[in-house]
């Protein structure tokens, strides 16, 4: 048995004439929690749908909890939980009602034993006959995550799960994650927020259908082998523009009363960013940060951040 949930190669996929992936490998071990992360329309829906055996790949081959998922789809679709980008459920059902609705479309044994657990599992018991249609944003995510999990899946594949959903719901989203990675689960979330790709064992970052790059978060940092600095301080918002086409900086961005510098070599960086220094503005270096890593590393793939952010 492999020791993977997820050993996929060569990764294809068209529509029409548009290459939506274009050959993608991932080889992610049992019990992780992984982040895909990429901009919009890079192909990270796409490469889970052929995963989960949702989608045929135009090419490649490979295999997703030890199933082929050229020809075992079916077997894939029973052990994993996918969670959608737009899931639904019934509004005017409770929570209960809803999770009991999709405990029979499993065709589930034992449904109010399995209904209860999962409530309880995901906190939802003191809400369970509360309208679903009236839950905040938060609440809603939890929900679908209730009901992705109640067949007890192998592998979840949650594809933006936390979009338009505040900072505490979030947390608190992520701490389930990792409640059922610690229970033995293994987890792919795509997502665009930062913090939530920090708290992955891993990244995959797609651009245009390609995978950039891999690795945990310090390993990502240390890939893009950059540097950054931060000017701070009244005027220096204004002078943004100039500081980007100051030679040696590769990216430049506000960071609230801040501009946020990047570039290859410290000593250079902070050579032409010391005119912008006075009494009034301080200069600092800075952790780089996995934006910071991921614009880098998108330039030095030949992607335009305007064109594809
Ligand atoms: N069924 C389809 N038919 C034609 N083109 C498609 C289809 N599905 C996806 N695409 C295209 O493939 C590309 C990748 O889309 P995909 O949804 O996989 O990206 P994504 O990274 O998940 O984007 P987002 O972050 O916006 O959700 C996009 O250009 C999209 O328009």
């Amino acid at each position: 048995m492999s020791d993977y949930a997820i050993d996929v190669s060569g990764l294809v996929k068209r529509f029409d004439n548009k290459v939506a992936v274009n050959g993608v490998d991932i080889k992610m071990p049992k019990g992780q929690v992984w982040g895909f992360l990429g901009p919009n329309g890079s192909g990270k829906t796409t490469t889970i749908r052929m995963i989960c055996g949702l989608l045929q790949p135009s090419e490649g081959k490979g295999q997703c909890l030890g199933f082929d998922i050229l020809k075992q789809s079916a077997q894939i679709k029973n052990l994993t939980g996918y969670m959608t980008q737009k899931f639904s459920f019934w509004g005017d059902l409770t929570i209960r009602e809803n999770l009991e609705f999709v405990a029979r479309l499993y065709q589930l044994k034992n449904i109010k034993q399995i209904v209860d657990n999962t409530l309880a599992n995901l906190g939802l018991t003191h809400r369970q006959h509360q309208l679903a249609g009236a839950l905040s944003g938060g609440w809603k995510q939890r929900l679908a995550l209730a009901a992705v999990t109640m067949s007890n899946p192998k592998l979840l594949l949650l594809d933006e799960p936390t979009a338009g959903v505040d900072p505490q719901a979030r947390r608190d989203f992520w701490d389930e994650i990792h409640k059922l990675s610690a229970q033995g689960l293994t987890v792919l979330v795509s997502t665009h927020y930062m913090d939530e790709a920090e708290r992955c064992d891993q990244i995959v970052y797609l651009a245009n259908g390609e995978l950039i790059t891999q690795g945990s978060v310090d390993e990502i940092i240390k890939q893009a082998d950059i540097v950054a600095f931060q000017l701070k301080g009244h005027g220096i918002r204004e002078q943004l523009q100039s500081i980007k086409q100051e030679e040696g900086v590769s990216s430049a961005a506000y960071f609230g009363a801040a501009v946020h510098v990047c570039g290859k070599n410290a000593d250079e960086l902070k050579d032409c960013l010391h005119k912008y220094q006075s009494d009034d503005i301080s200069l600092t270096q800075v952790d780089v940060n996995l934006e910071d890593a991921f614009i880098q590393m998108m330039a030095n793939a030949g992607f335009d951040q305007r064109q594809h952010g």
